[in-house]
């Protein structure tokens, strides 16, 4: 097939999946990036919103006196005054952020999808969206989390990626939210395995060529999934596209293939951060923290290791998305910061969350629950002291003050 030298005729429209704190940060400098890149991208960004209705507060600059207490459509919200004021207040977002709360029509048409949300809600999204995507879109996951079925992990791109018979790639890294939005600069990891049916012009492919390449799944297997190749009339998606889309001065992108270790990496830390924020809430300090994070680093490569052989590469630990991320998580992040509360408090983790985040949520404890639950029924829970002991201490078996004891033994 002939590589075509006429200039694509369409640009890329892009979706974000998903409007909590992350998903409008991301949303707010994607939406930057395809303004000033306006010759690939589609300037508007539609942004998912899970539709609800807000109070605006007496105190906030946006109340209005005449809707006074009465409860507005987040969507209206943001489309009105350019804010989320619920999950990421005080942040001016571009007015070419689009809030919109049909599912169905966000994603309507999008060449690029970016999934934003808490894990648990992406089988429902997926459920809905399947069949009503272009067929060559192609994904990137923000979440932080795995999906398990039966004895079965699974990477959230992995499942979006066999869900909706699309390719899709992973970003994660040492990244808060409310920094990055605030323009504080920061690093972050995408990883991304360009298909070979989507590599222009390489290894003798041409364009919806695979060059007589197949394309592999995050274990190295060939995919069962059949590519719908992105169309030659677009521009490529590829690591020069995507670092476009997502890399801001103040937030510096590094693109790597591994998207087993960055998902997992992404994923498990917050299990460490659980277990960081406990022992400071019970008392213990910096060194004992360190110790902690050392140990939960080594359960993270072992399982990555253990459950993906073929394709992890060690040196994604030291990426952004690896020790950057545990470091930062395990000192500044959600997980930590309400599970020292909780400790502090002597209260559940489940009833921190209720009480203290305003819909935000804690990945840690349903990772944690997904995790253990695929290792016991491997029966190799005992390999994992750490992870094992923070869902002891979520479900109250196992008490904060025996976590040196894990330590003992080893
Ligand atoms: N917030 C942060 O600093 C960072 C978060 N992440 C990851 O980003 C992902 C998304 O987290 P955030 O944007 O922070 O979310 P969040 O915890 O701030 O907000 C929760 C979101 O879930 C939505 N929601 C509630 N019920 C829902 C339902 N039934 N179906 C669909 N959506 C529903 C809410 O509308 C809200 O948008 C998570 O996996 C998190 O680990 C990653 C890096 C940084
Ligand atoms: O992933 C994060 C930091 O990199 C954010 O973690 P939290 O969800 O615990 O805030």
């Amino acid at each position: 097939m002939a590589v075509s030298s006429d200039p694509p005729r369409f640009k890329h429209k892009v979706t974000v999946v998903g409007s909590g704190n992350w998903g409008t940060t991301v949303a707010k400098l994607v939406a930057e990036n395809t303004r000033e890149n306006s010759d690939i991208f589609e300037e508007d960004v539609q942004m998912w919103v899970y539709e609800e209705n807000v109070v605006i507060p007496l105190d906030s600059p946006k109340y209005d006196p005449a809707v006074g207490d009465e409860p507005q459509k987040l969507t209206s919200i943001i489309n009105t005054y350019h804010e989320n004021v619920k999950y990421l207040p005080n942040i001016p977002l571009p007015p070419n952020v689009i809030a919109n709360p049909s599912l169905l029509d966000a994603v309507k048409g999008s060449s690029i999808l970016i999934f934003n949300l808490p894990h648990e809600f992406i089988g429902n999204v997926c459920r809905q969206i399947k069949g009503h995507i272009l067929p060559s879109a192609r994904g990137i996951s923000c979440i932080k989390g795995v999906t398990v079925t039966e004895d079965k992990v699974e990477l959230i791109c992995e499942y979006i990626s066999e869900t909706l018979g699309i390719y899709c790639g992973a970003l994660s890294g040492a990244n808060i939210a409310n920094e990055i939005a605030n323009e504080l600069w920061c690093e972050t990891t995408i990883a991304y395995n360009t298909p070979p049916c989507d590599r222009r012009g390489e290894n003798g492919a041409a364009n919806g060529d695979a060059g007589g390449e197949v394309h592999r799944d995050a274990r190295g297997q060939p995919s069962k999934v059949k590519l719908m190749p992105v169309p030659h009339d677009y521009p490529p998606v590829d690591h020069t596209v995507l670092h476009k889309l997502f890399n801001r001065p103040y937030f510096t992108v590094s693109m790597v293939s591994d998207v087993v270790g960055v998902s997992l990496a992404g994923a498990l830390k917050n299990i460490v951060a659980l277990a960081c924020g406990f022992i400071e809430g019970h008392g213990w300090n910096m060194t004992a923290k360190t110790a902690v994070m050392r140990r939960g680093m080594l359960e993270t490569i072992q399982f990555c290791q253990e459950f993906f052989p073929e394709t992890i590469q060690e040196m994604t630990f030291w990426e952004s998305a690896g020790w950057s991320d545990m470091i930062v998580s395990c000192t500044s992040a959600r997980n930590w910061r309400y599970s020292k509360m909780a400790a502090e408090r002597g209260v559940s983790l489940h009833e921190i969350e209720r009480t203290e985040l305003n819909g935000q949520k804690l990945q840690g404890i349903s990772t944690t629950k997904e995790v253990m639950s695929f290792l016991k029924a491997r029966g190799v829970q005992d390999k994992y002291p750490l992870f094992t002991a923070v869902e002891g201490i979520v479900d109250g078996t196992f008490k904060m003050e025996n976590i040196p004891v894990l330590f003992r033994q080893q």
